[in-house]
């Protein structure tokens, strides 16, 4: 059994992989990173290496790094470093999940393998338990996520029965919006403490009715102060401020969404933010436009998510 921690709950911070100008990967920020998360947006649980973190566009040496550097810079700061070990190669994937384990990661995740896919339950099954193998005592996540990569199991499904299969199984990081498959994981899994993470942050009051202990994302890298506002309404049962809270936090998304919102323009957004350099992405994905940045900084200003203040206090603190 996985030497079971406090169950993973609240916001978890996907990361971003900070990179140089060169498009190399740059350490140098994650500590200040890790303290711009706890200090400026109560986010104190982070997923590295995921898609925000372009996990699966760096190579396996940079992903140990990586991944090292966050659970070095969270000690003592971060609640739980959640690692993604997904990868197309089992034994690559092994690889990472043992390294995990070392560094002293509290828990890993796993997306299914998306070139040759599984193409039932028992296949991805088999593959999951393989990976959590390789790091016995840690907590399993099973990262779905259909959009990206095209394996359409449905959760529900994977999870009937999967703690007899893969016995460090832990929870499931939904990325979807069948909130049907969402609430029967939910539903069937009651009797068992898995932590059911939601993964489409603009939607995630919706996935609290259904159910849902925390949530991965993006967007708690810089709106994670007004997600938690909108969790602490929803716990008083302050269920009209928990959907302004949510509005607010749609109204900003889907203005985004509509300029062309992924990975690039997440690091874009928080660079702005927090004054944090996060650097380009890497390719395939192209830097975000000049034109892009600038609408997404009118909207958060015209929403109050970010102030001439904030603006000025994080170029400083880069600076300093
Ligand atoms: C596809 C993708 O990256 N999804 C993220 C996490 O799973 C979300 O955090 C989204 O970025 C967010 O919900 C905005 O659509
Ligand atoms: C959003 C998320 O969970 C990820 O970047 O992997």
């Amino acid at each position: 059994m996985a030497s079971r921690k406090k169950n993973l709950q609240g916001l978890v911070a996907a990361t971003i992989t900070p990179m140089t100008e060169h498009g190399e990967i740059n350490l140098s920020v994650i500590g200040q990173y890790v303290d711009y998360l706890v200090e400026k947006q109560g986010v104190k649980n982070i997923f590295v290496n995921g898609t925000t973190g372009e996990g699966l566009s760096l190579s396996i040496s940079e992903r140990r790094r990586v991944a090292e550097e966050w659970v070095t810079k969270g000690r003592n700061k971060l609640d739980q470093v959640v690692i993604h070990v997904g990868a197309l190669s089992l034994k690559e994937s092994q690889e990472l999940a043992k390294h995990a384990a070392e560094i002293g990661a509290d828990g890993i995740a796993v997306i299914a393998p998306f070139f040759l896919k599984p193409q039932n339950k028992d296949d991805l099954t088999a593959f999951l338990k393989e990976v959590a193998a390789a790091a016995p005592a840690l907590p399993f996540y099973y990262y779905h996520i259909p959009a990206l990569t095209g394996v359409k199991i449905r959760a529900e499904e994977l999870l009937d029965g999967i703690q007899e299969k893969i016995p460090t199984f832990q929870g499931l990081k939904f990325s979807d919006t069948d909130l049907l498959d969402f609430g029967q994981c939910v539903d069937q899994n009651r009797q068992r403490q898995f932590a059911f993470l939601f993964g489409v942050d603009e939607q995630l009051l919706s996935a609290l009715v259904m159910g849902a202990t925390g949530a991965v994302g993006s967007t708690y890298n810089y709106l994670g102060k007004k997600t938690n506002q909108m969790l602490e309404a929803y716990e008083r049962k302050d269920f009209s401020s928990a959907l302004n809270y949510q509005f607010c936090i749609q109204r900003f998304i889907n203005f985004v969404i509509k300029l062309g919102f992924g990975v690039s323009q997440t690091k874009a957004i928080m660079t702005l933010v927090s004054g944090i350099p996060m650097g380009p992405p890497r390719l395939p994905l192209q830097r975000a436009s000049k034109e892009f940045i600038d609408n997404a900084e009118a909207k958060l200003k015209s929403l109050g998510f970010l102030s001439f203040t904030d603006l000025k206090n994080g170029n400083l603190e880069t600076s300093s």
